[in-house]
Order: structure tokens, then sequence, then C-alpha cells
């Protein structure tokens, strides 16, 4: 049985806990309070002097036709897979993918639905707030949950391939017929001060892959090749970001990618980040064919994923932290 959880986040801008006034529960409830000009001090977000600002994607952004990739055409199929290794998981640990099979009213409908959530009365939002991380999640979002699941194996078929294994290693190395999800609404409300406030600080997910939607909002940035880069997705694509246990099991060929969302004093963006990680219960370590080879050494210490999501969830994101507790450094 795959098992699915749902956390749901009006972002702050803060990189510690945040102290609002009194009367302040949330921050959707700051960004609402009349004449707000600026943003109270514990939210600002001061970046790295030296940090390189971020330039647009253009059309670099590497896209994914998963159309191509399941194909029965065996050179097409090669092409898409040769996509998926060098450009999508080498070079940027990030992609778009266009041609996925889940219909674009299904993703504008969970949009609608994570806004109609955030714009209940606070008093109210309690009764569909998950309580944990391991809550599970209502039925009202499981298909959309089914369908980013069948995408997700399709991918990591294809990924498999593209590390020299069979297409089904990984599906049973990580235990993916029993695949845990992670469903994550993300809300940022308008900012008056988007210059010194970040939506969400420079992380890199627990996941094997995260599929992300927006409300046709841009926020999302990455890291690449040391500099921020601004995510313009394709209409009706969807973004995917390769995450830390894709990172352990490749034994570093793909590494996680850096992300971070800023915020923007004109519209409220949402985003919903599906997270898709192996079994809880498997132990992800380097793919033993990957460490087998002369001269090749395992690069991460073996962990439970339950263990690493737990740890990882119950502190502040911090980019790649969690990651560097099972890296091992020659
Ligand atoms: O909202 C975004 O664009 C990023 C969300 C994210 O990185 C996450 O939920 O892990
Ligand atoms: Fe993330």
């Amino acid at each position: 049985m795959a098992a699915t959880a749902s956390l749901l986040r009006q972002n702050s801008a803060a990189t510690d806990p945040p102290s609002p006034p009194s009367n302040i529960t949330c921050v959707k409830k700051l960004s609402e309070s009349p004449n707000l000009n600026s943003i109270p001090s514990n939210y600002a977000y001061f970046t790295n002097p030296t940090e390189t600002i971020a330039s647009d994607s253009d059309d670099l952004i590497p896209t994914i036709d998963l159309s191509l990739l399941t194909s029965d055409n065996p050179d097409q199929r090669s092409k898409a897979i040769q996509d998926l290794d060098k450009a999508a998981c080498q070079e940027w640990g990030f992609f778009m993918v266009v041609n996925h099979g889940i219909p674009e009213t299904l993703m504008k409908a969970m949009l609608e639905v994570t806004n109609e959530f955030f714009n209940l009365p606070e008093e109210e939002k309690p009764e569909f707030q998950p309580k944990k991380v391991l809550d599970p999640i209502r039925d009202l979002l499981l298909e959309y949950c089914e369908r980013s699941r069948e995408v997700v194996r399709k991918l990591l078929k294809g990924i498999s391939e593209s590390l020299g294994l069979e297409e089904s290693e990984m599906d049973k190395a990580l235990d993916l017929g029993s695949s845990f999800q992670l469903f994550v609404a993300n809300f940022y409300p308008r900012c008056p001060n988007p210059d010194v406030a970040l939506g969400m600080p420079p992380h890199s997910d627990h996941t094997l892959l995260t599929l992300l939607i927006e409300n046709e909002v841009g926020g999302l940035q990455i890291q690449h090749k040391g500099r921020w880069v601004n995510v313009n997705a394709l209409p009706n694509s969807i973004l995917v970001n390769s995450g830390d246990q894709l990172e352990i099991f490749s034994n570093g060929k793909y590494k996680s990618v850096l992300h971070r969302a800023v915020v923007n004093n004109k519209k409220t963006r949402i985003s919903i980040a599906m997270a898709n990680g192996p079994s809880l219960d498997t132990v992800v370590s380097p793919a033993s064919q990957l460490v087998q080879t002369k001269g090749c050494v395992a690069s991460y210490v073996p962990m439970k994923y339950k263990d690493y999501l737990l740890s990882q969830q119950s502190n502040q994101l911090n980019g790649k932290s969690m990651l560097e507790q099972v890296q091992i450094h020659d």
C-alpha cells in the first residue's frame, strides 16, 4: 500500500521562528493588516551580499516529454533517457515535464481547493489541517496523488536506466510499490518588501523527486552553477526537482538541487509540492551496482527513509544540512 500525508504551509519570510505581533497568528493575516508598508524586522531575510543575483531561465531549463520517455520507439526513448541523464539530472537537478498525462482541469482544481483552504476563516482551518506530518491526506486529493505517483514511477524507470541499471531496479530497491508521498501546499501572500524577504529559505528536498505546480505566479528559484535562476514554467507543465534520496541512491551522480521561493508585492502565490520518496521503511543507500565497480566507494551511509524524513521535518529548512549528516567525506 502506498502512503500519503499532507502539510499545509502559510509561508513566512523568516529564517528564524517568527514572533509576530500577539494578535497576528499567521503570515497571511499579517499581510492583510491595514497599512502594512513594511514587514516586521523578524521576517527580514538578508541574503549573502556576495551571492550572485538571479537570472531568468528563459528556455534553458531542460524539458522532458513524458510521452517520448514511455514511447515504443526505441530511438525516441533512448534520446529521452539521455536528456534525463545529462541535462535534467546531472547538469540541473531540475526539469519541466510536458505531456505528463495529468489533466489540466485536475491541476487547476487542486490549486483552487488549496486557495479555498487558505482563505477559510482561521478558526475553521484546524478541521482540515493535518496534525502531524504523517497524517493521512483527505480523499479529495487522492486522484492527484495517484496521478503524480504514476508520473514519478515513469520518470524513475527512465532514471534507473540512465544510471545504467535495469528499468525496474529502482522500483525494487526502493520498494516504490509502497512509496511515500507528502502533499505540501504553500501559500505566499503579497509582501510589501519582497527584496528583503524570502517565502522559503534555500533547501533541498528529502525526496527522490518532487513535483511542483503553481498558480501562474512565479517565485521558485533554483541554484545552478552558483547562481539563482528564476523558473518560468511552461503552461500546463509540471516542475520536477531531484531530492536527497536520489542523490544518495545514485551515489552522488545526481545531486539534489538547492531551491528557494521568493515573494512579490503584486500577487498571492500558491504552489503545491508533491514530495515523492521510497517506502518509509526502506533503508536508502547508494545502489549496490554503482559501488561494486573497482575504485567506487559509497559516499553516503544508509539511513531509513522514515528517520531521514522525520529528522529533516523537525528542523528548520537549512540548505543541505540533513544530507550532510549522511555524507561520507574523504
Ligand atoms: O513554492 C515553491 O516554489 C517551492 C516549494 C518548496 O520548495 C517545497 O515545498 O519544498
Ligand atoms: Fe522544496
